[in-house]
């Protein structure tokens, strides 16, 4: 039984049921998998699956403190054939990473995506927090409408109108910035990504004023960071965490609703997505859920893979050299007046061009991907039982799958941890992978991402103009420079920044682009 676990046997193992361990990633996965077979088999019980190591009663913490370590187990133990399952204090979670596995995962229909990140993700405001009950409308409406204004918000003409307005926008935060200095990638261009998001999906007030923004970035923030396992699995307990997510989120709701009433009060309309939603007959409720589910849904990937994307380009002149001549070659076929400013010249890049005509960019957000994009995605079983490849999934039992089963699986990928954007100039080799369920970045089967093409042209103009103004090194926070690649630590659920210590850009602005 894992509760009998030996913890001076397994101490591998054992760490993880603690969370001490500060073993690197790969040494972990190495030890855990050698010692795994033996434990394995202790460890699978008359139902058939393989329980991974936990405390009694309570459950596989390290699912919370160490997850991508812990769920390294689960990979290694469908590898010798075994399908493996823990629990979190009355929660079951079958982890099934084979190809049987997968398939059941991405395409069962009674899994659902929503119930399985609501209970046991966190990192995300639960609207029941600040939602009066006349306000409460059913999940499926609730979700359908959600997915309704997206599609249509994100459409190709309204990204194309939105383009300029981006690049103001992100040449406004640049501005800002000192002439030159040391900025940690993941807070300052993660928050680019905060500004592009409330533009393209949310309220034009606050995304105008860098100070309401800023609140805005600061409470997303918040409610992130006060997740903790216990404000996961006892949401009605009144956690220091639980209580510190349940203000921020009231306060996000409150920020935004506020706006939106002010807009009607003063019987303004101004020319963005709320009014857009408004204008379908919205409620300030509806507008505000949708903002909220949009800023949540569409910030933590793109920040995460805007970073590795910047850090890994750095890391690979050739790559630089290659993205710079992709992006010349641009500004000379749609903008090729050099007198210009840059963000004027890059603004007159359709959105067409951007999409369709930068092989370079999509190869290389598409390896940062691969590396950076390797959380666990969650379903639950609503239905009747669910079959996996032998085995039961009973009703109201969980399902995760981490993506790092087939990112970083050297059966499918050539040296997995290497970034080489070469594996994708074909566009044909990401279709293929996809459509295998080797690529999951944008998820797949029932519930692909809808955000793909927005977050992708994101991306191309945060690369875009950065690399145009500002020449950077990359540098320890003694601005001491970095000498090696940094890898992702996978276990930092929000942020996947780098393992072991923190990695800054040192920046200065090239000159003539003030
Ligand atoms: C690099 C950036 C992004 C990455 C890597 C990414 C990745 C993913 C993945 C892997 C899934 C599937 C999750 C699962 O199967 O459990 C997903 C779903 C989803 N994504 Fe994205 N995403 C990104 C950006 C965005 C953006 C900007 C939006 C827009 C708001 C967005 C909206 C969604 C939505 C609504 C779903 C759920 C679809 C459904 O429930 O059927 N994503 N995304």
């Amino acid at each position: 039984m894992a509760s009998a676990f030996n913890t001076t046997i397994f101490p591998s193992i054992a760490s993880l049921s603690d969370g001490s361990t500060n073993a690197n990633l790969w040494t972990t996965a190495a030890v855990s998998a050698g010692v795994l077979l033996l434990y394995s088999q202790l460890a699978k019980r008359s139902d058939g699956f393989t329980y991974l190591p936990g405390i009694p009663l309570i459950g596989s913490w390290s699912f919370f403190t160490k997850r991508s370590d812990f769920l390294k187990l689960a990979i290694e133990a469908n590898r010798a054939g075994k399908i493996s399952k823990f629990s979190l204090l009355n929660h079951n979670v079958v982890v099934a990473t084979g190809e049987k596995g997968r398939k059941a995962f991405f395409s069962g229909k009674g899994l659902n995506l929503e119930q399985g990140y609501s209970v046991l993700w966190g990192g995300i405001p639960d609207l029941k927090d600040v939602a009066t009950e006349a306000e409460s409308t059913d999940d499926a409406a609730k979700s359908s409408l959600f997915f309704k204004r997206l599609h249509a918000l994100l459409r190709r003409d309204r990204l194309q109108k939105v383009i300029p307005v981006l690049f103001a926008d992100l040449e406004n935060c640049m501005n800002s910035w000192p002439q030159q200095g040391r900025i940690n990638p993941f807070n300052e261009i993660y928050n680019l990504v905060v500004q592009m998001t409330t533009r393209a999906l949310g309220v034009k007030e606050i995304a105008d004023d860098p100070v309401i923004l800023g609140k805005l970035a600061e409470l997303y923030f918040k409610v992130e960071e006060s997740t903790s396992p216990s404000s996961v699995l006892l949401p009605w307990f009144p956690s220091r965490s639980r209580n510190s997510r349940k203000e921020a989120t009231t306060a996000l709701y409150t920020l935004i609703s506020d706006t939106l009433k002010k807009r009607q009060d003063e019987g303004r309309t101004e020319e963005d997505p709320a009014q857009y939603m408004f204008d379908q007959g919205d409620s300030v409720h509806e507008i505000v859920s949708f903002v909220m589910n949009a800023t949540f849904a569409g910030i933590i990937n793109t920040g995460i893979t805007i970073c590795w994307m910047m850090i890994f380009i750095h890391a690979h002149p050739e790559w630089d050299a290659k993205l710079r001549k992709e992006l010349s070659d641009l500004l000379a076929a749609h903008s090729p007046n050099t007198s210009l400013p840059i963000t004027t010249r890059l603004a007159h890049v359709p959105v067409d061009a951007w999409e369709d005509a930068t092989p370079v960019l999509e190869a290389i957000i598409a390896e940062s991907m691969r590396i950076s994009v390797n959380g666990t995605t969650l379903r639950r079983n609503i239905a009747g039982d669910v079959d996996v490849d032998g085995l039961t999934v009973k009703r109201g039992e969980f399902m995760a799958y981490p993506l790092q089963a087939m990112h970083l699986n050297a059966d499918v990928y050539s040296e997995p941890t290497a970034w080489k954007p070469e594996r994708w100039m074909d566009p044909k080799q990401l279709e293929a992978h996809r459509a295998e369920g080797t690529f999951l970045a944008w998820g797949t089967g029932l519930h692909p991402c809808l955000g793909m093409r927005f977050a992708k042209l994101e991306m191309k103009l945060i690369a875009a103009l950065y690399i145009n103004l500002f020449e950077y090194t990359r540098v320890n926070k003694n601005g001491v420079p970095s000498q090696t690649i940094p890898v992702p630590n996978y276990n930092d659920l929000y942020r996947a920044t780098p393992e072991g210590e923190d990695v800054y850009f040192e920046y200065k602005r090239i000159p003539g682009t003030e």
